[in-house]
């Protein structure tokens, strides 16, 4: 389906934040990884969500919800023989289940996303895996993948960190349950390394016992160690937030976003402090962020790796500046959903935007008088692409046309319903 986005000087309204995506996977994870039965309270409902939600079921796991939580009895570490997955075009939960998988006889991972997840790379976490001597069929480092595990062995592991940090995350779920006790070296710069302190915390709120390096380099996980059955609460996500926040800040609002708590973990955060730095008025406590734009924004400088994930709404801000911005250290953009960099650069520059790249970075000269828009965008099947373009369209002077709108479900679905509901002009068309 697709989407037109019409201009909208202003935005008022509170709204609740959706619930984080990064958090619901890693808990129904370990939640799926024990034995007994615990308990996910607020999980996000997306389809990246849903996605682990359907693959530990077909591993093994019971699950009962109603509108509030979610009741799992787990497998342990002894999953299901499944013989095929299906993760959507999820890439965590890919990755994460590639390792679990490595606990099963024979499981293909099919590729029902060629254009989206069928692209990107996954060869360093399948060199890791076959070190620990499971094989893995593949196409050159993409879907589908076959793993014929079983018994996957401990010891020394290491693992590059340079494409992304889920392969060491998908490491640090499954070592815990090996015979062996394990040292994971961490080879080359480790990228969006503040996503590991949230798999950290998640797993020792399991019950799980890890000894990290203070720099993410090393980590020593004891084998024979048994997940347990927790009760869980989801807090609020700050990366779909992100872009719900930079609309706020390109238009004259008076904007409320609930349930995003100040100590979070998560990197993304950062979009408080980014917007702080381009004089934008808000205030963030007691886990509400209250923006009350001008639409006047100045530029930044900002290394994008301590919040991958909201770094194109960041960018999204910045189209508006008055004066040049420039996000630094992105280079593992270029392997998401789309190339975050090429891929939409490409589209704003459509929408009138007057943007550069470099392989590691995005500049942005912004245009504080507005875009001139009137333009087709295709959203390269990224959810975060969809939303960075809706902020930048509320300040076009004519509408944007958003093809295939509804990939904003793979973490957001209810993305247009909130900024309907703060007054945006949106627009669904067949
Ligand atoms: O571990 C996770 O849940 C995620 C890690 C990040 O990926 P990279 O480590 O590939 O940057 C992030 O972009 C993704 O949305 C979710
Ligand atoms: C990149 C993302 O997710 P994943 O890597 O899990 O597909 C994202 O949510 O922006």
């Amino acid at each position: 389906m697709d989407l037109i986005v019409r201009p909208t000087p202003e935005l008022n309204g509170e709204i609740g934040a959706l619930s984080s995506k990064n958090y619901t996977t890693r808990y129904l994870l370990v939640a799926a990884l024990a034995e007994g039965t615990s308990t996910v309270y607020y999980p996000a409902h997306s389809e990246d969500s849903d996605a682990m939600r359907r693959c530990i079921q077909e591993l093994g796991a019971v699950l009962e919800e109603d509108e509030e939580k979610i009741v799992i009895t787990g497998f342990g570490g002894r999953p299901r023989d499944v013989k095929e997955l299906n993760v959507g075009n999820a890439g965590a939960v890919l990755r994460f289940l590639m390792a679990i998988a490595s606990l099963c006889p024979d499981v293909t991972f099919v590729n029902s996303y060629p254009d989206s997840l069928g692209k990107r790379p996954h060869s360093d976490l399948i060199v890791a895996l076959e070190g620990m001597g499971v094989q893995i069929e593949h196409q050159d480092g993409k879907l589908p993948i076959r793993i014929k595990g079983g018994k996957p062995e401990g010891g020394q592991i290491s693992v590059s960190g340079e494409v992304s940090s889920q392969y060491l995350s998908a490491l640090l779920f499954l070592t815990p349950l090996l015979e062996e006790d394990s040292e994971i070296t961490v080879l080359g710069d480790l990228k969006s390394k503040v996503v590991i302190g949230q798999t950290l915390e998640v797993l020792e709120q399991a019950g799980i016992q890890i000894d990290a390096s203070s720099d993410y380099s090393r980590f020593r996980v004891p084998g024979r160690q048994a997940y347990q059955a927790k009760n869980y609460t989801v807090q609020g996500d700050y990366p779909g937030s992100a872009a719900i926040l930079a609309a706020a800040a390109v238009t004259k609002s008076d904007v409320k976003v609930h349930r995003l708590m100040e100590k979070s973990k998560q990197g993304e955060r950062a979009i408080v402090d980014v917007l702080q730095m381009m004089d934008v008025p808000l205030k963030h406590q007691d886990g509400t962020v209250h923006v009350t734009g001008n639409g006047r924004l100045r530029p930044v400088e900002f290394d994008g790796d301590a919040a991958t994930d909201a770094v194109l709404a960041m960018v999204a801000a910045a189209v508006f500046a008055d004066g040049t911005s420039r996000f630094y250290n992105v280079e593992n953009l270029r392997y998401k959903e789309c190339d975050r960099i090429t891929d939409y650069l490409n589209e704003l520059k459509k929408a009138g935007a007057k943007v550069e790249e470099g392989r590691s970075e995005i500049i942005v000269h912004g245009r504080p008088g507005g875009l001139e828009g009137g333009a087709t965008i295709n959203a390269h099947f990224d959810h975060r692409v969809i939303m960075a373009l809706t902020v930048v369209g509320l300040r076009c002077k004519e509408p944007l046309l958003i093809k295939d709108a509804h990939h904003v479900a793979k973490s957001y679905p209810q993305f247009f319903d909130h900024l309907q509901a703060l007054g945006a002009s949106v627009e669904w068309v067949k």
